[in-house]
C-alpha cells in the first residue's frame, strides 16, 4: 500500500515520506536540526521580516529615503552634503530613512537626528560586522536585501541619492524601474551631485536612448542637482500632488 502524507500543501509518497510530525520536530531538540536551514523554513523568516518591517514602519508618516556610499569619510564634503539633506528633509516635515550604515547614510541620519526629526535606519546583515550607525534613532535590521528594499519604497515618498557605488546604483535603478513601469507614482528621484552623476546620465542619453532601450521621457525620471533646496522642493511638491488624490489612491501599494 502506498502511504500518502500531507505537509501543508505538499503531498509526500514513498521515499519522500518522513515519519515525524511538526510537533515532534518542534519539541524534540535531540533530533537533527538541519531542517531549520531549509528553504520552506526560510520562507517563514522572510515572512517574519516583512511583518516586522510593516509593523514597525506603518506609523512613520511622510518619509524620504536617502542613499549614498557606505564609504564617504566624515570629513568629506559629501558627508556635509548628506547632513544638509537630512536636516532639510526634516525641516520640510519628512522622516529620513537610510540603509543605517556608515558614510553618506550616517551623514543623513545625523542631519535628521540633530534637527529633531525621525531618523530611521534599515540595516542589513552583512558577512562582516557592520551594525547601525549611532545616528539611527529607529532601526530595524534585515537579513534579506529584497525585504529591506521593499521597505524603502513602501515607506518613502521619494528618493534622494548622494554619490555612491554599486549598492547605491542598485537602489537607484530599482526605483527608476518602479517609476518607469508605473508601479509607483508621484515618486521623485533626485540625484545630488552634478559632477558625480552627470557621466551616468550622459551615458544613458547616448547609449540607452541612442539604441532605443529607453524612451526620451525616461530621461526625465530622475532630476540632477547640486542644490539640496531643489531636491527637497521636489519631495514637497510630490507630497502635495499625492495629497490632492482621492484617499484610496494615496498609498503606494495595496
Ligand atoms: C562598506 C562598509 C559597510 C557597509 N555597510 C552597509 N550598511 C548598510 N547598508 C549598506 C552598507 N553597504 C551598502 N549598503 C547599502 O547600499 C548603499 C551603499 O552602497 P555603496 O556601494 O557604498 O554605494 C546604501 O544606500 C545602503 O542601503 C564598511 O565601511
Amino acid at each position: 500500500m502506498v502511504m500518502d502524507k500531507y505537509r501543508g500543501p505538499m503531498r509526500l509518497r514513498r521515499g519522500q515520506v518522513d515519519h515525524t510530525t511538526h510537533d515532534q520536530r518542534l519539541l524534540d531538540s535531540r533530533g537533527p536540526s538541519d531542517w531549520v536551514h531549509t528553504d520552506p523554513w526560510r520562507v517563514m523568516r522572510i515572512q517574519a521580516e516583512f511583518i516586522e518591517g510593516f509593523g514597525s514602519l506603518a506609523d512613520l508618516g511622510p518619509a524620504i529615503s536617502v542613499f549614498g556610499s557606505a564609504r564617504t569619510p566624515s570629513d568629506h564634503p559629501w558627508y556635509a552634503l548628506g547632513e544638509e539633506v537630512g536636516r532639510s528633509l526634516v525641516a520640510a516635515g519628512f522622516a529620513v530613512i537610510t540603509g543605517g550604515g556608515p558614510g553618506a547614510m550616517e551623514a543623513a541620519n545625523k542631519g535628521a537626528s540633530e534637527a529633531g526629526g525621525v531618523s530611521v535606519g534599515l540595516g542589513i546583515e552583512l558577512p562582516f560586522e557592520a551594525g547601525l550607525n549611532p545616528w539611527v534613532d529607529k532601526g530595524i535590521n534585515f537579513r534579506y536585501f529584497f525585504a529591506r528594499k521593499t521597505m524603502f519604497v513602501k515607506y518613502s515618498q521619494g528618493f534622494v541619492v548622494l554619490p555612491g557605488g554599486v549598492g547605491t546604483l542598485d537602489e537607484l535603478f530599482e526605483a527608476i524601474t518602479l517609476v518607469q513601469t508605473g508601479t509607483v507614482t508621484s515618486f521623485p528621484i533626485v540625484l545630488v551631485g552634478v559632477d558625480y552623476w552627470s557621466g551616468l546620465l550622459d551615458w544613458a542619453r547616448e547609449k540607452m536612448l541612442g539604441h532605443g532601450m529607453i524612451s526620451p521621457d525616461d530621461l526625465d525620471l530622475v532630476v540632477l542637482t547640486d542644490d539640496v533646496g531643489e531636491a527637497v522642493d521636489r519631495m514637497v511638491r510630490a507630497r502635495e500632488e499625492r495629497a490632492m488624490r482621492p484617499p484610496e489612491r494615496r498609498g503606494q501599494w495595496d
